[in-house]
């Protein structure tokens, strides 16, 4: 008698930006989804015209397009995990929040984008009150980088103690379920480092620096294998810490593409030895 093999997969869902240059956004979701074999499907709030030097030109979909995209994943296939990237606006936030109240949209990871790597601003100003008040209280992790921890606890950011500070505050604040605060804008040997706490640990992360200025994606990718780890059933901690191992070899490996910050390499795994 022949065994018929289990081919059940994880599901996660990517509510992100397009980046056309492929570093960022909806594409690094969806490549970090496929890494940890975790079927990815997403909805895309808006299409950026990008490349590793920076954005030219952002078009926002219709929020009713967010939510149409959501519901026809959430209807019919189910995720285990959800992962929001670039949201641009309060209608798309807006959208965003009210179908995490309806659905279950489980496991939600917040990267709460604002500011490329670039320098371009990705947020709306007065969207980021909306963020804050409608969507991070209903998420189980955020992931703000260094400059996005400075808006959102509302303190400048250059020691670990202030990053531990700013999480604390973030929590305290926004009320998400914990908060990572990303160090790959830090400067020194706190490039790298990230802080997370969740009301009962406070804990420092640190695989190693890379010394590479091909960066691009790096903050997608984190919350996209976050996502992906726990689609797989892993505990936030432990998810946390595989996403961390992840994006470290992926930045050892990244791209040297383009003429200016390169992306990471998803793959590096199946890249030829020498590279
Ligand atoms: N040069 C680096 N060496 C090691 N880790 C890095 C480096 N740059 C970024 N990271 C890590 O990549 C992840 C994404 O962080 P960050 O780059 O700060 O996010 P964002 O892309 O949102 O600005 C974090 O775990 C951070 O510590
Ligand atoms: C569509 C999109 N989403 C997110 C980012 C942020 O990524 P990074 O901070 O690594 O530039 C981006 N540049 N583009």
């Amino acid at each position: 008698m022949s065994t018929v093999p289990d081919l059940s997969i994880p599901i996660a869902l990517t509510i992100a930006g397009s980046d056309s240059g492929g570093g960022a956004g909806i594409q690094a979701d969806l490549r970090t989804f496929a890494f940890h074999q975790v079927h990815g499907t997403s909805a895309l709030t808006c299409i950026t015209a990008q490349n590793t030097q920076g954005v030219t030109r952002v078009d926002a979909l219709p929020p009713e397009a967010v939510v149409a995209q959501i519901a026809a994943v959430a209807g019919d296939i189910g995720v285990q995990a959800v992962k929001t990237g670039m949201l641009l606006n309060r209608e798309i936030i807006a959208a965003v929040a009210q179908q995490a109240e309806e659905l279950p949209l489980p496991n939600l990871v917040v990267d709460p984008v604002m500011v490329s790597r670039t320098g371009a601003q990705l947020i709306a100003d007065e969207a980021i009150a909306l963020l804050c008040t409608d969507l991070l209280p209903k998420a189980r992790l955020t992931t703000p980088n260094r400059y996005e921890a400075q808006i959102l606890a509302d303190l400048e950011i250059h020691t670990l103690d202030d990053m531990k500070q700013a999480a604390e505050r973030i929590l305290q604040t926004h009320q998400p379920g914990a908060v990572l605060v990303k160090g790959g804008g830090m400067t020194g040997e706190l490039r790298g480092v990230d802080v997370f706490a969740d009301g009962t640990q406070l804990a420092v992360l640190q695989t190693q620096t890379v010394h590479t200025t091909d960066t691009h994606g790096t903050g997608c990718t984190l919350s996209a294998a976050i996502a992906a780890n726990l689609a797989l059933g892993r505990d936030l901690f432990s998810a946390v810490q595989h996403a961390k191992d992840y994006v470290t070899h992926a930045l050892q490996h990244s791209l040297r593409i383009g003429h200016g910050q390169g992306p990471v390499g998803h793959f590096y795994s199946l890249l030829s030895s020498g590279r």
